[in-house]
């Protein structure tokens, strides 16, 4: 069986290094040889760690993978164009594929599942999501017969690492991000990381999967971690509670549709989530007839990614073996994405405040003007130099919005410092 590999960097070198260390192992569980027929790149003369001859590589992708010898394409670039072509023209051949490419996946997925459903080849991309974790596949087949009614998760190694990193040492943000890329966990762009479109795109991926639903990656709401601050986490702790970056995919109780999200909230220490540290990602998914699941692992890193790559690869070539299809999209359930104004949860207010006779009713007041209860109130500092911290009950998103856009006209707040969701519980 020829392979195709479009990719040598973080994810590709630790495919190749995979796929010679273990020939021997990989051929018997398919039943043929997998064999490089080639790796395309964009730079021939970058220094490669492999243990592969330089006949191998070559800069023209398109051409590799129309050659008639090849029957999967592996890719490892990542991007939208020229990845996209590349893969609708396997496809379109007859070559099966497996990729790591949430940002395409979430983005135009339908297009590339049409494409291989119309060839009757397959289309696997386990490593888009959450790295080396086992993780669609259980969506998509072992959940098959249940109601998935949320999935709840860290899924972007990136930002886990320096929230962990600024929770636990202190670091500043721009030391953790540079650790982070230098272990090989961000994307070429860290900004997809840190403002939280690679856990955008991943959400949108797992909500299609959950739900079976349509989602593509402009249906999710995406906040990112960098507007935390110290003064955030410092917050959090003296509330029990730490800093994720979450993924959320919810099925609504209220009408039809499904809730998409990411941004950065508290969850409670006591909650598992908070015990996920560095690089490590896990997600918790609730189905009616299974109840709560949890999936944990390295979400990022060449080697782990590269596990769930050969995983797929496997899977594939079996059936092209067998001479037969793996199960593909069921994307038939036609649920709205709602808008995040409907979304229900508790909040955390940091405020920076005059200290002066009634600030905690004017403040209490706007509040309470938009219907949203408070549930607890601290205040720190006098004077100038007061802050109030608040924690509400559960609020829709839009009431939540028109307090904070009050509280920033009242003389008395001087600032609206941080307004972090609450998940996981109560803090
Ligand atoms: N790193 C991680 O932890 C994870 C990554 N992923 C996904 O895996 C994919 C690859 O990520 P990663 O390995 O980190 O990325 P890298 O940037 O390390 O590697 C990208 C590779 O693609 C090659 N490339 C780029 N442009 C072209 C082009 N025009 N033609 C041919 N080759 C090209 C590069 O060539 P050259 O070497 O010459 O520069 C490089 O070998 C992405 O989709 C990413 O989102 C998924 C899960 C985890
Ligand atoms: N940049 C991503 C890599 C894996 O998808 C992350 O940090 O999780």
């Amino acid at each position: 069986m020829k392979i195709a590999l479009l990719g040598c960097g973080v994810v590709g070198s630790e495919v190749v290094r995979l796929l010679v260390e273990q020939a021997a192992d990989l051929t018997a569980r398919v039943g043929e040889p997998l064999e490089l027929a080639g790796i395309a790149v964009r730079r021939l003369d970058r220094d490669r760690d492999v243990p592969v001859g330089p006949e191998l590589f070559t800069t023209d992708a398109a051409a590799l993978v129309g050659r008639d010898d090849v029957d999967i394409v592996v890719e490892v670039v990542g991007g939208i164009e020229p990845v996209r072509s590349w893969l609708l023209a396997a496809l379109d051949g007859g070559k099966s594929v497996v990729s790591a490419n949430k940002a395409l996946l979430a983005s135009d997925g339908s297009t590339l599942h049409d494409a291989a459903t119309a060839a009757d080849v397959d289309l696997y991309y386990e490593a888009a999501v959450a790295g080396a974790i086992p993780l669609l596949r259980p969506l998509r087949e072992s959940l098959a017969g249940d109601r998935v009614r949320r999935v709840l998760g860290i899924v972007n190694g990136t930002t886990n690492f320096i929230l962990t990193r600024m929770d636990e040492t202190g670091a500043s943000f721009t030391d953790a991000l540079e650790e982070a890329t230098a272990l090989g966990y961000a994307e070429a762009d860290p900004t997809a990381d840190i403002d939280g479109y690679d856990a955008a795109a991943k959400a949108a991926i797992l909500a299609q999967l959950a739900f079976h639903t349509r989602v593509t990656l402009a249906d999710v709401h995406r906040e990112g971690i960098a507007a935390v601050t110290a003064a955030d986490i410092a917050s959090a702790k003296a509330m029990g509670c730490t800093v994720k970056a979450l993924a959320i995919a919810e099925r609504s109780s209220e009408r039809p549709g499904v809730s998409v999200r990411v941004h950065p909230a508290m969850v409670p220490r006591s909650h598992p989530l908070a015990s996920v540290r560095e690089a490590f990602n896990a997600v918790f998914v609730e189905a009616e007839a299974a109840g709560q699941l949890m999936f944990y692992g390295r979400g990022a890193g060449g080697s782990p990614t590269a596990s769930a790559v050969l995983g797929d690869l496997v899977a594939v070539a079996r059936n092209r073996v067998a001479g037969r299809r793996g199960p593909g999209e069921s994307a038939y359930a036609d649920l709205p994405v709602l808008p995040m104004g409907e979304t229900i949860t508790s909040y955390h207010v940091n405020l920076d405040v005059t200290d002066k006779t009634g600030v905690l009713a004017t403040v209490a007041g706007a509040f309470a003007n938009h219907g949203v209860s408070i549930r607890s109130v601290r205040q720190d500092g006098r004077g100038d130099d007061a802050s109030l911290v608040l924690v509400t009950h559960a609020a829709a998103d839009a009431a939540l919005a028109a307090t904070v856009e009050d509280l920033r006209g009242l003389d008395i707040v001087r600032a609206v410092a941080g307004v972090l969701r609450v998940e996981g519980g109560e803090p």
